[in-house]
Formats: structure tokens, C-alpha cells, sequence
């Protein structure tokens, strides 16, 4: 079967990079539509349009209202038309590099993605979490195209909160583990191919840098410093996570996620908290040995993400609030059929009680703690 690696065209990570946006993302247009909320334009929105000016375009700095909906899009989208750009610049977290990325889809042009925290994968890919106006999921986006530029200031990225930081290393902690099963099991990924060597090898990269330089990475950004490892990280996180998910496949820690988010009560715990949650799910699920499961968990606990559903706010959930989560984990379009064996919700639903035993477990000794 055909096999596809898909990628943004450029990526740029460092400190201060922001102030070289311009020569980064001169080749791309003269006129850009910059999107970012009322916090993130006041952050870095000057040096955004500085940077770019210094790159010889003309600059449009457009507030975003915080949720990627189709009606945010369209207004977007005319935005970027009435001011004629040739670029639209996402800024700031993943709902409004999503929004640029779909706005982008009605307006042409090209799409860079300037991440202000290191929380998920939206900065490199091709797909877009589209919500109503009032935040309530509808439905994910694949688009052909992918951004033109990445462009990552661990400067910015290590001064944002630490808890958005661990976030990004919960959802790139699951990243290899669902690619080795979609792999294995000869699932497909988003692209509706095989994925190749070279996704796999992300993914497994994504993994071991965070296991290699996670600890001090979390201690560096408590601090607001950017070492090595944050820089490592920081990579892993947003460029090596998001390749491997959308090249490499997903499976059940993903599906195991969009279930949880069934229940109100998570609806504040972060992406990345969850998908922590799901990922240590699917290793139970998977029937890893205690040695390795303790280990992952342990890791888990040690950079201060979540291993007990009472962490992301399921304090004592019914069997029957599990069974929510498990058979909308077990949907017929959910990616845990990625697993290389049947998996039914009553699976789902006694992994997430059996990983949580471990959580609890292993957290008593552990780390913890904001
Ligand atoms: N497209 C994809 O492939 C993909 C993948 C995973 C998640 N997502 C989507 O991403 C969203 C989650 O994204 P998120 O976790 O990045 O958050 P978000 O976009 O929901 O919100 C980010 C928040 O962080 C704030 N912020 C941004 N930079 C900051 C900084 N430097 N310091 C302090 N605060 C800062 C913003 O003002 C905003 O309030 C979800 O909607 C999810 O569906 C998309
Ligand atoms: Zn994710």
C-alpha cells in the first residue's frame, strides 16, 4: 500500500527568533494578516509586526475572539481579503493557529504558524479542530496543505506557564505509542496511506527526547530558562509530535482523550493532561508489563502530568461515567480500532480503572504538585 510523509515546507526554533520572522518568511508574500488573541497580540504583537516589516511586508494585526468556529473563520477570511494579503500569520496557542489554518483554505495564500506556547501538535499540522461559537467540538479538518513556515521563540515559549508546557510533552509522550500500534496493526493514518520509516522514527524520536531531557526541561521553564533540553523539548513537542501523529498514526491514547472529553467535569484539565491519561489507558489496554507501564506512568508523574482521573477532575467517576468515556472512545471512526486487536468499551473502560490504580499508586511517591 502507498506510503506518505507529509510536512510544513519550513521550520525555525530558537531564542528571539520572532525578531527574524521577516527574512524567514520574506520568500512567501509582502502583505500579512497577523491573528492572535487580546493576550498574545499584547505579548509579542509589535515584535510580530516589526519583524515582518523589517521583511518588507505590510502588516495587519487582527484580534482573534478566542474560538475556532466557522463563523470566526469567515470573518477571518474576509479580513485577510479585504486587506488583500498573501499571508495569514496564526499566532498564540492551537485554537487560533487552527482558525489561520482554515481561513487560509477559503482565502489561498500561505500559512505561517508562529506557537507562543509548546502545548500540541496544531503548529505543524495539516488539520484543524473546528468548534461551535459557544466551544462545543464539531468536527476535525484535514486540509491538503500544510503551513509554509513554523517559526518557534523558546524565549516566548519558556516564559508561558509551565503547565502548558507539560501539556505539550503529555499529547508528544503518546505519539510514539500510537504510531508503533497504527503501524503494527497495518492502520492507516489521516493521510489514508501507510505511514513510512522515517514517521516512525519521528514519533520514537518525539519519545526518547523527552525521556532523555523531559525532567530538566520542566525544572529550566519553571525558571523561565531556555536551555538545551527546553530547546529539545520544545522540538519534540511541537515538530517531532506533530509529524508523528499525522505521518506516523493514531490509536487508542487520541481516541481515549475525545472520550474523556465527554464528561464535563475534564473540561479543565489541558489537552495534553488527558491525552496522558489515554496514553497509560493504552498501555494497560495493551497488556504492557507493570515494569514498563510504572515506568511510563512514573515519567509521567516526574514532570508533574496527571496519571489519575482524579487529577484531571474525575474525582471518584461512576462505572457508569467510565462507560461514557469508553464507548465514545470505541466509536466507529475512532482511532483506537488503530490497535492491532478488538478493542469494546468494556476494555476501555477497565483500562482507564486499572491505569488509574497505578496513578494513584505511583503519584503517593511522586512528584506532583503545579
Ligand atoms: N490542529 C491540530 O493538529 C491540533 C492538535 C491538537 C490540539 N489542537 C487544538 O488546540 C487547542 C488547544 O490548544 P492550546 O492548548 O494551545 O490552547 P488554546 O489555543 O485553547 O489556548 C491558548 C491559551 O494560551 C494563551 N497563551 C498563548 N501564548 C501564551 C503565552 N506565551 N503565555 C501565556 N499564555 C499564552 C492564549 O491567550 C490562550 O488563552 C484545542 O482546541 C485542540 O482542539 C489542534
Ligand atoms: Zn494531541
Amino acid at each position: 500500500m502507498t506510503q506518505v510523509f507529509r510536512s510544513p515546507a519550513g521550520y525555525v526554533q530558537g531564542r528571539n527568533t520572532t525578531d527574524e520572522l521577516g527574512d524567514h518568511a520574506a520568500d512567501l508574500g509582502d502583505s500579512a494578516v497577523v491573528l492572535g488573541d487580546e493576550f498574545v497580540l499584547d505579548l509579542v504583537g509589535d515584535r510580530v509586526r516589526d519583524g515582518l516589516k523589517a521583511g518588507g511586508f505590510d502588516v495587519t494585526l487582527e484580534e482573534f475572539n478566542g474560538e475556532c468556529s466557522e463563523a470566526e473563520i469567515e470573518r477571518i477570511a474576509g479580513v485577510h481579503e479585504e486587506y488583500g494579503a498573501d499571508v495569514i500569520v496564526g499566532m498564540g496557542g492551537g485554537k487560533a493557529i487552527d482558525t489561520a489554518r482554515a481561513a487560509r483554505e477559503h482565502t489561498g495564500g500561505a500559512l505561517v504558524s508562529l506557537p507562543t506556547i509548546a502545548s500540541t501538535d496544531a503548529p505543524t499540522s495539516s488539520v484543524a479542530v473546528i468548534y461551535t461559537e459557544d466551544g462545543e467540538f464539531v468536527e476535525f479538518h484535514v486540509y491538503e496543505r500544510h503551513p509554509e513556515l513554523v517559526l518557534v521563540d523558546t524565549e516566548i515559549v519558556a516564559e508561558a506557564p509551565t503547565r502548558l508546557f507539560r501539556g505539550g510533552i503529555g499529547d508528544a509522550l503518546a505519539t510514539w505509542f500510537e504510531a508503533e500500534a497504527a503501524h503494527r496493526s497495518g492502520a492507516t493514518t489521516i493521510f489514508g496511506t501507510r505511514s513510512t520509516r522515517t514517521a516512525q522514527q519521528i514519533a520514537r524520536l518525539a519519545y526518547t527526547t523527552l525521556r532523555e531531557h523531559g525532567r530538566s526541561a520542566v525544572d529550566a521553564v519553571e525558571r523561565d530558562a531556555v536551555t538545551d533540553s527546553v530547546e529539545a523539548v520544545v522540538e519534540a513537542n511541537t515538530l517531532l509530535s506533530g509529524l508523528g501523529f499525522e505521518s506516523g498514526g493514531l490509536a487508542a491514547a487520541h481516541a481515549i482523550h475525545n472520550g474523556l472529553t465527554q464528561l464535563e467535569a475534564t473540561h479543565d484539565a489541558t489537552h495534553g493532561e488527558k491525552v496522558t491519561i489515554g496514553t497509560i489507558a493504552q498501555l494497560v489496554l495493551e497488556g504492557r508489563d507493570d515494569a514498563f507501564v510504572e515506568d511510563v506512568a512514573g515519567f509521567a508523574v516526574s514532570v508533574g502530568l496527571p496519571t489519575t482521573l482524579a487529577e484531571i477532575g474525575l474525582e471518584d467517576p461512576s462505572i457508569e461515567d467510565l462507560e461514557v468515556v469508553a464507548e465514545a472512545a470505541c466509536a466507529e471512526e475512532e482511532t483506537i480500532h488503530n490497535e492491532p486487536f478488538p478493542v469494546v468499551p468494556a476494555d476501555v473502560r477497565d483500562a482507564l480503572v486499572g491505569a488509574d490504580a497505578i496513578g494513584h499508586r505511583l503519584s503517593a511517591g511522586g512528584r506532583g504538585g503545579e
